[in-house]
């Protein structure tokens, strides 16, 4: 309402409507791209949960729409679908000086940033918590029940923000996150250029770590595939299943056997997610 959403493109599928969006985000000081699924059931008289969905390193809007195959099961259940950019983005927007896609664009890792020259754009967490839900619930036929799940840096992603904002999420999930990311190399390679090398200003922004002293138990979903390549040296499940034994935390996490770290392996399980979020954004 009164808020300059320009939009790029628009798709029927399912009955319902793919949507992508450029608007102006202050969060970030940048122009975002963003894609909205409004399933058939969304009207003016009947508004919609819905489902965040942070996606991973090297992505944007577009991976997980096109490549997960939720629509048809969203149109379903109507369920809304919202994805964000994986960081900042456009010519005023640094990225990794070594041009490496593990850092920078593409991969905001939804912190907000403390160190120059990133603290200026790389909001992301402040972006997917905060100005794009109250955007989207000014604009389009949603409600304020809202869940979140992603995969890997934006699974991570998923976990961190329902964890430190108890009560804003009905429920969270996530496929293959980089469960403990103080703890290898992508998160620490981030983590120290985003916060500073300064570690104890990392725990906040570490699922694993936060699980201690969650305030609320909400029920974690999470898939791994087994043969997953990033396994062993930067996803470390294993962190997170301590982490939630340790503090008597509800954690399903079902190790998928074959699996890899795809977008084939996202589109196995999408709709065990779709049904653990809609059990709870449907709820009386
Ligand atoms: N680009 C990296 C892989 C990065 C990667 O696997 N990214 C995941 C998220 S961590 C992804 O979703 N990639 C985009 C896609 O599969 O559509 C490589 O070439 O090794």
């Amino acid at each position: 309402m009164g808020e300059p959403l320009t939009i790029v493109s628009a798709n029927k599928s399912f009955g319902g409507w793919h949507k992508r969006y450029r608007h102006h985000s202050t969060t970030l000081g940048c122009e975002m791209v963003f894609a909205v699924f409004l399933p058939p059931q969304a009207g003016p008289d009947s508004p919609v949960p819905v489902l965040y969905w942070l996606s991973g390193l090297t992505c944007t809007d577009e991976n997980f729409m096109q490549k997960a195959g939720a629509m048809r099961l969203a149109a379903e259940l109507g369920i809304a679908i919202v994805a964000p950019d994986t960081s900042p983005r456009g010519p005023d927007v640094p990225g990794d000086p070594d041009g490496s896609w593990d850092f920078g664009l593409g991969a905001g890792f939804y912190v907000n940033a403390t160190q120059d020259p990133w603290a200026r754009h790389y909001r992301m967490y402040d972006y997917v918590v905060t100005e794009l839900p109250a955007l989207i619930e000014r604009s389009f036929p949603v409600s304020d029940r809202r869940s979140v799940s992603g995969h890997s840096m934006g699974g991570h992603g998923a976990l961190v923000c329902a964890l430190r904002n108890p009560g804003r999420y009905r429920s969270v999930s996530a496929f293959a996150p980089i469960a403990n990311p103080t703890d290898c190399p992508w998160g620490e390679k981030a983590f120290s250029r985003y916060l500073g090398p300064d570690r104890r200003g990392w725990a906040e922004w570490d699922a694993s770590l936060l699980l201690a002293e969650a305030a609320e138990r909400l029920p974690l979903l999470v898939d791994q595939g087994d043969k997953d390549g990033f396994l062993d040296s930067q996803l470390k499940p294993e962190a997170l299943r301590q982490a939630a034994a340790a503090a008597g935390h509800p954690l399903t996490l079902r190790m998928q056997p074959g699996y890899d770290h795809s977008y084939f392996f996202i589109a196995s399980f999408i709709d065990d997610h779709l049904r653990h979020h809609a059990a709870a954004l449907l709820a009386g």
